[in-house]
């Protein structure tokens, strides 16, 4: 029998988390979201609030709408708050370490029936499903950064993924609104295969001195009409997950290709992540980015 997907929910309310948040509640979804402590749970729900308010104001939703999706959201301190859920969407850290512990203490507070999904960037879809117990339950679910505007979602499946798990899991993003590629379950999928190689070339661009970071994005935006320069959708994207994501694809594929660029490697030992830490290869204390190259 089929599994209507009613309630979500949500671990990590970092930028994704709030943003699968933010779109499963305009969509009529229950959500459940989670985080570390109460008050990162708190600051995220308060993020999604004010992100609603601007759609608000630019009169993309309405308000009485944005009142009944925040409504539909409510704080999930412990696993065992996921205890109704239909599907649990892990939204964490890019860190296979902290995902494996995530999804072996969530599994075993859901429901037998309900599908774990992961948003991760790059790690193997079938290595995360082995410490759940229900792999034929576990799917890749990629959702696009910003989640309310991007209309991509690449689905993986695990070499276990039933199709019921794909077929449900294909419903809950149509009703969403969004789009899906399938992608098989090799590392960084499609996009981040393609996307995060030229970012990781464009760093090393900078750090051979070729361009400045200014003269770089105005480059790639005004002659190839990307909407960011790479080096602004990279502290966009944060610079821990861009590593992290050259790290999975150098290792996984053993090309010397995809060596992560030395620079990107000191930007994340200095904790200059980008814009979640208010500097990257802009910084944006001042409120105006500034290059720091
Ligand atoms: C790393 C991975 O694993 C995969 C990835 O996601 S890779 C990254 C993929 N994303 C990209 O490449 C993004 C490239 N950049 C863009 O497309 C655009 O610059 C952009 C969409 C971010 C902003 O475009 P813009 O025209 O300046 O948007 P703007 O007018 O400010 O906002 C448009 C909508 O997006 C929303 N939005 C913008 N930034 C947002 C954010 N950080 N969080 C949530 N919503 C956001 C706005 O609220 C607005 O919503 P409404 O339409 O409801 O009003
Ligand atoms: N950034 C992007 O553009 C995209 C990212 N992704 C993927 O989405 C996931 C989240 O990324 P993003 O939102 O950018 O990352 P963020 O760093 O913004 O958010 C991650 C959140 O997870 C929290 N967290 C860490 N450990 C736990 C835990 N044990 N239980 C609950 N929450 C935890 C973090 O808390 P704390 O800070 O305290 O550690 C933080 O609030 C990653 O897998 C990433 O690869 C996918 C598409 C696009």
């Amino acid at each position: 029998m089929s599994l209507e997907i009613r309630k979500i929910g949500v671990i990590g309310a970092g930028q994704m988390g709030k943003g699968i948040a933010h779109v499963c509640a305009l969509a009529g979804f229950d959500v459940a979201l989670n985080d570390v402590s109460d008050e990162r749970i708190a600051a995220g729900v308060d993020d999604i609030a004010a992100q609603m308010q601007k759609s608000v104001e630019r009169g993309t939703i309405d308000a009485s709408g944005k009142s009944a999706a925040l409504a539909r959201i409510s704080p999930a301190p412990a696993v065992q708050d996921f205890r109704d859920a239909d599907l649990v969407i892990e939204a964490a850290s890019e860190n296979e370490e902290i995902k494996r512990r995530i999804l072996s203490d969530v599994a075993l507070a859901l429901k037998p029936d309900a599908i774990i999904g992961t948003n991760t960037s790059s790690i193997s879809i079938t290595r995360l499903a082995s410490v759940t117990g229900r792999p034929e339950r576990f799917i890749g679910i990629h959702f696009m950064n910003p989640v309310p505007k991007m209309q991509l979602v690449e689905l993986i499946r695990g070499i276990a993924t039933e199709d019921r798990t794909f077929e449900e899991t294909r419903g809950f993003i149509a009703k969403l609104g969004k789009t899906i590629t399938v992608s098989e379950d090799f590392p960084a999928f499609i996009v981040n295969r393609i996307l995060l190689p030229m970012i990781n070339e464009a760093i090393y661009t900078l750090y051979e001195g070729v361009g400045s970071v200014e003269a770089i994005d105005t480059a790639m935006k005004l002659g190839a009409n990307h909407p960011m320069g790479p080096l602004q959708l990279a502290d966009f994207i944060g610079l821990d997950v861009c590593l992290s994501v050259m790290q999975v694809l150098h290792e996984g594929l053993a090309d010397s290709k995809y060596r992560p660029c030395p620079l990107l490697v000191k930007y994340v030992e200095a904790g200059w992540l980008g814009r979640k830490t208010q500097r990257g290869f802009y910084d944006y204390r001042s409120g105006q980015p500034i290059p720091t190259r």
